[in-house]
């Protein structure tokens, strides 16, 4: 299978055409910001995109010219660029996801099974950190932890969210899913997903050691793309969780 990479100047970049060769695939090429994406996608069977949210539209515009697959690790989307994404999905398989590793994909099933079998007397807190050159926050796989823990509860995330606590905040507001981020150093990222109640505290870590998970992941899913017709789907699908 022909993988392009966009973005592959990139530490996701680099990470990816060592998980191509690895997994016997074919590095179809690259491009960054200014190269010729067109070309790219030509010669491509399916797209991997790690770059920014600046490069979304003409990505998925490129990609649904030509008729190919395209997986979205790139974080940091807004509304707006979701919509994209579903308009694009009606012409081309498309998987975005904050977190391409089978790891963190485990564990947002696990953190919706706990949301939804313990009470709302459980606050939910969610802590992330990354290295210091990492431009989002919070984190796509906090955010989407965040969701797999609002779906468990059945509550709509953007209407009990806290992201951002700073002075007299006042206290928790009950329900809220509340979100940190710390950046420092060369972490890779680390995620942390806080179930408290008044007596006892659950905790479920996911520690990336390697951002190679994260490139595994993602080849899996695009190799996974090329089999499927127009959708929008998840890690989930890809990894049969
Ligand atoms: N979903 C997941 O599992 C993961 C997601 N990520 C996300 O992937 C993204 C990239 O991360 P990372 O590799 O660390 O970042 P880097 O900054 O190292 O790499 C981004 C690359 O994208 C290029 N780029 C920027 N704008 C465009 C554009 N418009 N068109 C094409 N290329 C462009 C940059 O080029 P230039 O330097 O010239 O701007 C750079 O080479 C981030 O959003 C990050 O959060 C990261 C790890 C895992
Ligand atoms: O920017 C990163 O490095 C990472 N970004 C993703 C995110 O925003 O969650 C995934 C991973 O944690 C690394």
């Amino acid at each position: 299978m022909k993988i392009g990479i966009i973005g592959s100047a990139g530490r996701m970049g680099q990470a990816l055409v060592d998980a191509i060769a690895a997994d016997g695939q074919e590095y179809a090429g690259g491009v960054d910001k200014g190269d010729d994406l067109a070309a790219l996608v030509g010669s491509s069977d399916v797209l991997v995109d790690f770059s920014s949210p600046h490069a979304i539209e003409a990505n998925l515009d490129a990609c649904v010219a030509a008729g190919k697959p395209i997986v979205i690790g790139t974080t940091g989307l807004e509304e707006r660029h979701h919509f994209l994404i579903d308009d694009a999905a009606r012409d081309i398989p498309v998987l975005q996801t904050g977190n391409t590793s089978l790891g963190v994909t485990m564990l947002s099933a696990l953190v919706q099974q706990a949301a939804r079998q313990l009470g709302e007397d459980w606050d939910i807190e969610i802590l992330e950190m990354h290295h210091r050159h990492k431009v989002d926050a919070p984190s796509g796989t906090a955010l989407l932890l965040g969701e797999a823990a609002a779906s468990g509860r059945g509550i709509d995330l953007k209407q009990h969210s806290d992201r951002g606590r700073d002075g007299i905040t006042g206290a928790r507001n009950a329900g809220d899913i509340g979100f940190a981020s710390l950046r420092g150093g060369s972490v890779a990222g680390d995620h942390h997903v806080i179930f408290a109640s008044e007596h006892e505290r659950i905790e479920l870590v996911h520690r990336a050691e390697t951002r190679a998970i994260f490139a595994r992941g993602a080849v899996k899913a695009g190799v996974w793309l090329t089999r499927q017709k127009a959708g929008r789907f998840t890690m989930q699908e890809v990894l049969g969780l």
